[in-house]
């Protein structure tokens, strides 16, 4: 597994508005969405193209363009659902699949509960999104998940990761060919293993309080 930690002015200065706790949500969801356009710059760096042949008004000339299969995004519900529109934004033609998990609070086993996603992935590209990687439960299991369908390339966009995750995604994961793209990696997890100084709970601050 590959971890990039993106750095750039403007990243650092959205991340820091998206951390304020008066941050509203849709302030929240916009920060969001401007902060998935610019890692998934850095992150579709190993997209597959192939060369095209255009006419411009003036002559022809070779271009560039995807290539097939198409690549597949994959947001975790639910946080990981405001990261979609900034990602299909950049690679509109992007396929969209879904995996709802949600880790029990208490125990921190993670739960699956819902799938939408093709029976096979041979040869896709998958962008998983989701903007918390604490514990790296939920990451690991997801990206199991894509790999038993024989995703061939997984590469994560998470906004925020605490080093505990990362190091249990080596250990779990590590032998795959994953990426994983960051805003930042922050201090610790705390004894709830929410991330610090993080952002509180992603979901509820892009959608509400759950319950
Ligand atoms: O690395 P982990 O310790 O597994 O924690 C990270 C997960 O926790 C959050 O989701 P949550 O379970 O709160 O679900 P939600 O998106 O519905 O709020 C977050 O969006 C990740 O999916
Ligand atoms: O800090 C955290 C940890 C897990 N999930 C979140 O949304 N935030
Ligand atoms: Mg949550």
């Amino acid at each position: 597994m590959r971890v990039q930690v993106v750095e750039h002015p403007l990243i650092a200065h959205k991340l820091t508005q998206l951390r304020r706790v008066e941050t509203s949500s849709n302030h929240f969801r916009q920060l969001t969405k401007e902060l998935v356009m610019l890692l998934s710059y850095e992150a579709s760096d190993s997209i597959a193209t192939e060369p095209i042949t255009i006419t411009t008004p003036v002559t022809e000339t070779e271009g560039t363009q995807l290539a097939g299969p198409t690549p597949l995004v994959v947001p975790i519900l639910r946080a990981g659902l405001g990261m979609l529109d900034g990602m299909t934004s950049m690679i509109p033609t992007a396929e969209v699949g879904f995996l709802g998990m949600a880790r029990n609070e208490e125990t921190l086993d993670i739960i699956t509960y819902a799938e939408r996603l093709p029976d096979d992935l041979t040869g896709r590209h998958v962008f998983v999104l989701d903007p918390m990687l604490a514990t790296g439960g939920t990451l690991a299991e997801a990206i199991r998940f894509l790999k038993r369908r024989n995703a061939k390339e997984v590469t994560c966009i998470c906004l925020l990761a605490a080093p505990e995750g990362i190091e249990r995604l080596q250990k779990d994961v590590g032998d795959l060919e994953v990426d994983l793209y960051l805003a930042a990696i922050d201090e610790k997890l705390d004894e709830n293993a929410y991330i610090v100084p993080g952002l509180g709970d992603a979901g509820d601050r892009l959608y509400g309080l759950a319950e």
